[in-house]
């Protein structure tokens, strides 16, 4: 279970901007976060992922209590997760080759021996060809690029994924392969998700529940 309790988190503790936040995400669950632009819902997620430390309320993670963040989060914690943002090229350091970028968390926590077949092997899975794998980020497409990020998420095969408006840049046919990479992992994983987004339809679709920001926060928006 991914728990959320009374979260209050943002940039400058007196106007926090998400306040007093509860949400939960079972084993093996996939749960879709609504809301509109600016409310919040990615400084939200980034607390979830233990990326962003909150203000005040609590992170539980498979029923232990988070107590540190970023780097300084417990490996066992950190590797829990893989993220995905809505900006690959954000996420992406320029001057790695997608190869080298899938292989990141591999090589970051010692298992670099695996990296060159579990790379291959993820890059099949995320459908980037052996041909764009030597490449840097600014020689490829977002979209190939948001696959080799998706691709390197999936690297230490975590328990809970976190997807941040991950097709908010990319077309129909790049964001139905991408949501189908991520549920063929949970699939076989029984990894849960937290996907945060505006677009109803879409997670709808995707999630086993949707749950709007309103609902959450008792604001009058979404
Ligand atoms: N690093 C930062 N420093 C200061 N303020 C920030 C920072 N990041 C976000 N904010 C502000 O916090 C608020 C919530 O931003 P957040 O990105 O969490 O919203 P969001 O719901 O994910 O929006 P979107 O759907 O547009 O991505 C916004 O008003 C934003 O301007």
């Amino acid at each position: 279970m991914l728990e959320l309790r009374d979260i209050t988190a943002g940039y400058d503790r007196r106007s926090p901007v998400v306040r007093g936040v509860s949400l939960r995400v079972a084993d093996g669950e996939a749960v879709g976060l609504l809301g509109p632009s600016g409310c919040g819902k990615s400084t939200l997620a980034r607390v979830a992922a233990l990326l962003h430390r909150p203000d005040a309320g609590r992170v539980v993670l498979d029923g232990e209590v988070a107590r540190g963040w970023r780097h300084c989060a417990p490996r066992a914690q950190r590797t829990a997760y893989g993220v995905i943002f809505q900006q690959p090229r954000l996420s992406a350091d320029p001057r790695l080759r997608l190869a080298d970028l899938i292989a990141e968390p591999l090589r970051a926590t010692g298992r670099g021996r695996e990296a060159v077949p579990r790379t291959g092997e993820l890059a099949h899975r995320v459908g980037l060809g052996d041909d764009l794998l030597t490449r840097r980020p600014h020689e490829v497409s977002d979209g190939q690029l948001q696959r080799a990020c998706l691709a390197r998420a999936l690297a230490l095969r975590p328990r809970w994924l976190v997807c941040d408006e991950m097709t908010a840049m990319l077309d129909a046919s790049t964001t139905a392969a991408l949501v189908h990479v991520v549920e063929e992992y949970r699939r076989e994983s029984g990894a849960g998700l937290l996907a945060v987004g505006h677009d109803r339809a879409l997670l709808t679709r995707w999630c086993d529940r949707t749950v709007g920001w309103a609902e959450l926060s008792g604001a009058d928006t979404d």
